[in-house]
This record gives structure tokens, sequence and C-alpha cells, in this order.
């Protein structure tokens, strides 16, 4: 029995699918993080080092304007060299920082986008069930902008920080108690600030739960649209509750968490022209050299400018942690891929021999909040090549959820899905879902055939046969490896799909739900020809369906019933006569709940 390390859903957490836990969030967000900065290390001292030598250039160049200031020959001579060389360092020192800080910038972006990608491509499909779509685009998208635009901000509160840092040494060297003044204004400054932060962070976390919101409603507005064109009511509760309403609330949080920056910054400026007063009392009342007083005030006034630029800076970087918060949390979600899940190679065809079994398949759905957890299985099943198995049942009896084990896409909480006899395992799942090809009843319809390119044959020549067996080669033809289009009604897409199962020829067919939106005649022709077709040429076709009048066509009937699987006893004699027997097996009806014998 595979005693596969996947946790039971049904004991986690329902909350799973809710806003994160803060705790687990700051836990993992760290490591995620840092995590995400390591291979940028280098780059990011480049930016500090250069960064800092352009700040204590500019510090330089200040303290030498200033001595100019106080000398009978202005500036030549050494004055001058020092000058332009100064100029020099402070101008290529700013600009490798900025070039450094915007390359971390771009390509930390760039890694965050393909991790992403990676991370949802390779993701087990009931971690991404779990994970609503909802929540998944503004991460992929506002978040990872929101870091964009903070690396370009950052380049320049880098610098601005190295500046202020130079200012800092200079002024305390220039005067020891004019620095003690300036040091108290700095760190209640600096105290305030933190405050805004804080409770500009809060602000944005509010804000970004709302966007989630906000989303949602967007789904609902675009994938909804029909739907709210016919009812009045529940498109105004769309705009006036849910749009409105959640738009209303991100700005008004927004407004405030910006506001109690610009605040802070009001704040830190009329602290700073304080300071310059009291420096300026403090120079009336204790004598004080010249240079001294107009160095110390020239750089103070200087030092106001990259002040500002932190200040300014330091909500966007706001903004940008909570994004990277965001970015962490789905990233430590989607921690656990699957394992050999393959990006890169094609890798070889699979073949089916025989059989496939499923061998006392448990799988438990998470508890919803107030239901019942679904619970399927155990099941014991084997199918055969060159099989026509239909699966039946009610709605929500588990129709779809027993294909996903079978498929793989789930892998079993108890039991073993064995391919010939060989149980599948985490090595060999993705080799193995390679056996099928699938039209599930929410099918995704892929306009590129590149995958079946290479099999030999021009490509339109060889879809030209099935797209007028579909009836729709008049709409439709293949171009550079590309449906022409997928502007089709959804029967007519569903045909494309069935396009694509042929030109696949894969050994296993699956068709959820395929003929609910054919036109009777095309639904008479799937079920009495083309899937008697594709069985007689060896696929093990497994249909998904609710057309009781073509249910004597199967070879096998496998009946759902609230998880439970039974095998119709019709089926098999009826197939027996209309088919000769080919593909059964005898089985007598067997309940496979637990309990049932294997
Ligand atoms: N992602 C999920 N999370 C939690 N429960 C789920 C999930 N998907 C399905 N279920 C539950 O599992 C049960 C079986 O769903 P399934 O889609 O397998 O039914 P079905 O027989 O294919 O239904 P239908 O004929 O309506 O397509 C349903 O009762 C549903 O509530």
């Amino acid at each position: 029995m595979n005693t596969s390390p996947v946790p039971d859903p049904a004991t986690a957490s329902a909350s799973a699918s809710a806003t994160p836990d803060p705790s687990r969030k700051a836990s993992t967000t760290g490591g995620e993080v840092s995590a995400l900065l390591r291979p940028f290390l280098p780059w990011l001292l480049v930016s500090m080092v250069t960064g800092l030598a352009a700040g204590a250039a500019t510090v330089a160049l200040l303290g030498t304007i200033n001595t100019v200031l106080h000398r009978p020959g202005g500036l030549a001579g050494g004055l001058l060299l020092t000058f332009v060389a100064l100029c020099v360092v402070a101008l290529v020192g700013r600009a490798t920082s900025s070039m450094s800080t915007n390359l971390v910038g771009q390509r930390l972006v760039a890694q965050v986008r393909k991790t992403l990608a990676r991370k949802i491509l390779t993701a087990p499909i009931d971690a991404l069930e779990r994970y609503r779509t909802h929540r998944l685009m503004p991460v992929l998208t506002g978040d990872v902008d929101m870091i964009s635009d903070a690396a370009f901000v950052l380049s320049s509160a880098v610098i601005a920080l190295a500046i202020t840092l130079g200012c800092l040494g200079y002024l305390a060297w220039l005067s020891a108690p004019l620095f003690g003044l300036l040091l108290v204004a700095l760190v209640i400054g600096v105290g305030v600030q933190t405050w805004a932060q804080a409770r500009g962070i809060r602000g944005f976390h509010k804000a970004r739960d709302a966007e989630e919101q906000l989303h949602k409603a967007y789904r609902a507005i675009s994938d909804g649209a029909k739907e709210l064109r016919m009812h009045r009511q529940r498109r105004a509760g769309m705009y006036g509750g849910q749009i409105e309403g959640t738009v209303d609330r991100i700005q008004e949080i927004n407004r405030r968490a910006i506001g109690t920056y610009v605040l802070a910054t009001a704040f830190g400026s009329a602290l700073f022209f304080l300071l310059i007063a009291l420096i300026l009392g403090w120079a009336a009342w204790r004598s004080m050299a010249p240079a001294v007083l107009s160095g110390f005030v020239l750089v103070l006034l200087f030092l106001k400018g990259p002040l500002d630029q932190i200040a300014s800076a330091v909500p966007g970087i706001g903004r940008a942690r909570v994004a990277f918060q965001r970015i962490a949390d789905m990233s430590a979600r989607f921690a656990t891929p699957e394992p050999f899940l393959d990006l890169n190679t094609p890798g070889e065809a699979a073949v089916l021999a025989d059989t496939i079994a499923l061998r006392g398949v448990r799988y438990a759905f998470a508890k919803p909040e107030g239901g019942e957890a679904f619970v399927l299985g155990p099941v014991d099943l084997t199918l055969r090549r060159g099989e026509m198995v239909f699966i039946v049942g009610d709605n929500g009896s588990g129709k779809t959820t027993l294909v996903k084990l079978l498929l793989g896409l789930y892998a079993p909480q108890q039991g073993e899905v064995l391919l010939d006899g060989v149980p599948v395992t985490d090595q060999t799942r993705d080799h193995y879902r390679q056996l099928y090809t699938t039209v599930f009843s929410d099918f995704y319809l892929f306009e590129d055939l590149a995958a079946q390119a290479g099999q030999g044959g021009s490509l339109p020549a060889r879809a030209l046969p099935y797209l007028e067996r579909l009836e729709i080669a008049h709409k439709v033809s293949v171009k550079d490896g590309s449906f022409s289009t997928v502007d089709l009604s959804t029967g007519q897409r569903k045909r494309l799909a069935l396009v694509h199962a042929y030109l696949e020829g894969r050994p296993v067919l699956v068709f959820d739900e395929w003929a609910a939106d054919q036109d009777p005649t095309f639904r008479h022709l799937f079920y009495t020809e083309l899937l008697p077709e594709l069985r007689d040429q060896g696929h093990l076709v497994i249909v998904v369906s609710h057309d009781d009048r073509y249910f004597h066509l199967a070879d096998r009937v496998l009946r759902m019933n609230n998880g439970a699987l039974l095998e119709s006893p019709g089926s098999a004699a009826e197939s027996a006569d209309q088919v000769g027997g080919r593909g059964l097996r005898g089985d007598v009806p067997r309940p496979t709940r637990a309990g049932a014998a294997a």
C-alpha cells in the first residue's frame, strides 16, 4: 500500500484558503525573502559601496566648498583638483550605485516572476485548487509590479542614505555640541517616521486584503457579464455594494496610511527648521568659528534634500514590503512542488501495455465551512486497453474526483494506482500522466498545436481530416502550428479539443461531459461512431457522462454514488452481447467503500 507523504487535507484546516495566518506568515516571509535576495548580494554590496563612496564624495565636496568660501584664493590649485576629483567620484559612484540597484531590482522581479510561474506549474493540483485564482492574480501582477516600482525608488534612497550618513559624520567632526543637538532631533524624527511606517504598513496590509476582494469582483463582472446584464438587482449590488464599497475602502485606507507618512514628513521638516533656529541661537550664545557655523548650516540645508528623498521613498518601500510578504506567503504555500515534475525535457512517450488499476484508493477533500468533507473510496478498479468505460452518477457523486485520481492529478491519500501492475510513484507519476489526453468539462483550449508538430507529416494536412470529420473545417484551419481561431461556440471549441486528442494519439482518452454541449446529431455521432472508433483503434476510452440513452454502448458502466464506486450489473452483460465480451472481466457488482474486498 502506498504510504504517500501527501497530507490528508480533510484534517487540514479549512482556513487554508483564507487570509494567511500572520504568525505563519512572519516565520515563512523572512526565509523566503532572504532566499530571494541571496543571489543578488554581490550586486547589493556594489550598490552599497559605490553609493557610500558617492555619499562620501558629496560630503567632501560640501567641505571643500565651505573651505573655499573662507579662503582668499578661492577655488584654485590643489583645491580645484580635489573638487574635480570629488565631482568625478560622486557622479561615477552615484551612476554605478543606481545602475546596480536597478539591475538588482529588475533581476529580482524577473527571478520572482520565473520562480512563481515555476511554482505554479509544479504545485500539486489540490494545493492550487485551495489557493483561489482571485488570490493568485494580484500576487502575480500587482505585487510583482510593486517591487519593480520600489526598485527605482530604492536606488536613489540608498544613495540619499549614504549621503546622509556621510553628512552626519562630517557634521560630527565639525562640531560635537551642534551634532548633539542634531542627534536629539534625529532620534525624535526617526521615532516618528518609524511609528508612521508601522501604521502605514498595517494600512497597506488591509488595503491589500481589500484588493483581493476587488479582484474577485472584477472576475465576477468579466466572467459573469451576461448574467449581470440580465439581473438589474444583482448588477446594482455588484457595483454599489461590492465594487464601489471595496474601492472606496481601499482609497480610504491608502489615504490614511499615506496621510500618516505625510504628517510624519511635515513634522520632520518642522523639526528641521527648529533645529536650524536652535543652531543659530546656539551660535549667538556661544561664540563659534564662522567656518564651523557656515559649514554646519550649509551641510544641514543640503541634507534636507536626501532626507526628503528618504522620507518620500518610505511609503513605496512599505508597500513593497507588504507585496514581498504576499509573494513570500504564496511562495511558501507552493514550497512543496510535486517531486520529479520536469519542466524542461519532453521525455519518452508513455505506453499502456494492458491495464491501469486503482487499489484501495481513497481521497478526502478538506472539510468546507458548515459542510461535510467529501470522501472518495476506497476504490478498487481495473481498466484495460481497448475498453470503452462510462463513469456515471449523480452530480457531486465523485466522478471528476475519481478521474483526477485515475489521471494522477491527485495523489491518493491511501492506496495506489498501478500501470500494468507496477505502482505509480511520485517519481513516475508525471510520466504516467502522459498516457492521457483529457477534455475536462471546464477544459482550457490551447490555440497552439506545437506539441504535436514533431510527430511527422505536415500538421495542417494531418489535422484537416479531423476538422472535416468534426464539421469545423469551414471555420478553423491549422496555420503555423496553431488553430486559426478559437473564437467559436462552446460546442465547436469542444470539437477543437477533440482534434487535439486525435492529433496527440495518446493511449487513454478521457472525456468529462464532452457531449453536453453538442447538438443531438453530433452527440449521436460522438457516442455511436467516434468513441467506438477510438476504442477499436486500441485506445482506452473513459467517458464521464449523464447521457443515459447511450450507456448501453459502453463496455462497462461504473457508477459513482456519494464517493463509492459500483460497477453497474447491466453494463457488463449488455455490453458482452454487444461487443463480444471485449475488455470485460466478468466482475460482479461490488460496492468498493471501506471494507469491500480488493
Ligand atoms: N476542490 C474541492 N474542494 C473541496 N471539495 C470539493 C472540491 N472539488 C470537489 N469537491 C467536492 O467533491 C464532491 C465530488 O465532486 P466531483 O466534481 O467529483 O463530482 P461529479 O460527480 O463530477 O459532479 P458533476 O456531475 O456535477 O460534475 C462534491 O460534492 C464537491 O463538493
